[in-house]
């Protein structure tokens, strides 16, 4: 028998904070497969139409610009990276004011159309598999993933997690800003962030990080074995 083990696609959605960026790249690290944050990828774009004094509240002038940046994903658990046009946007994307106008950007279709496009193409020549992890990647990106997850947690939970990677962040105002943006990106006409039919909800509020990492990584296995 051949030790082998086959190819597995891993879509991991949920709201911000639910721990799907922390989650995904461990799982994917232990499971030796790659990894993608199509967040970053949505962050990357606004970053380049910022930089670039495109209108973001205009939707016809992102749409028109959608075309122009170069985005490239590098996809090891263990260092992520982005850039766009050949630049290192790691820094960058996570600014206050990206994260402002992230949402906008996201809901143009002409923009979701280009970045799930890559995000197909990264997926399909990833050589062992992938975790891919976002807001609608069960639903629409990859709907024939062999596993689908979909994590939740209090909005409360959520703010104190996101507050407390920033010294002196304000958890109320943390909690107002992730509740507006996570109402937007559920009520937006293109593929909204959704729970796909088929997949697995974990409410992870009352869960550790290391908890979280476990019970995707059993998924996964017992995935794997189902279909040995
Ligand atoms: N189950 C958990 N318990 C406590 N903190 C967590 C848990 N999951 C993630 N975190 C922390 O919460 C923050 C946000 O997690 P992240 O993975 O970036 O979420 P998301 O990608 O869903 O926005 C990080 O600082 C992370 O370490
Ligand atoms: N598959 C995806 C991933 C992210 N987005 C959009 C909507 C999100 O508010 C932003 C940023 O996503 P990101 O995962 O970086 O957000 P947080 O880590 O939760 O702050 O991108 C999307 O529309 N579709």
């Amino acid at each position: 028998m051949s030790d082998t083990v086959e190819s597995v696609i891993v879509a991991i959605d949920g709201p911000s904070g639910t721990g799907k960026s922390s989650t995904s790249k461990a799982v994917a690290a232990k499971l030796g497969l790659s990894y993608l944050d199509t967040g970053a990828q949505y962050r990357a774009i606004t970053w380049w139409m910022i930089d670039n004094g495109v209108d973001v509240g205009d939707p016809a002038a992102v749409a028109d610009a959608a075309g122009k940046p170069v985005i490239v994903s590098g996809t090891d658990p263990s260092h992520p990276t982005i850039t766009v046009d050949g630049v290192d946007v790691s820094g960058p994307i996570r600014t206050q004011e990206v994260t402002s106008k992230v949402s906008a950007v996201s809901a143009v279709p002409e923009i979701r159309a280009r970045i799930t496009d890559l995000q197909r193409s990264i997926a399909a020549t990833a050589p062992h598999g992938i975790v891919v992890e976002g807001r609608d990647i069960g639903t629409t990106v990859l709907p024939d993933a062999d596993l689908k997850i979909f994590l939740t947690a209090s909005p409360e939970a959520r703010a104190a997690r996101r507050a407390g990677e920033i010294k002196g962040a304000d958890v109320a105002a943390t909690r107002e800003a992730l509740v507006r943006r996570d109402a937007a990106d559920s009520s937006r006409k293109t593929s909204p962030l959704a729970k796909a039919d088929d997949a697995v909800e974990v409410d992870t509020t009352d869960l550790t990080l290391q908890q979280v990492i476990e019970c995707v990584v059993t998924f996964v296995e017992e995935k794997r074995a189902a279909t040995r």
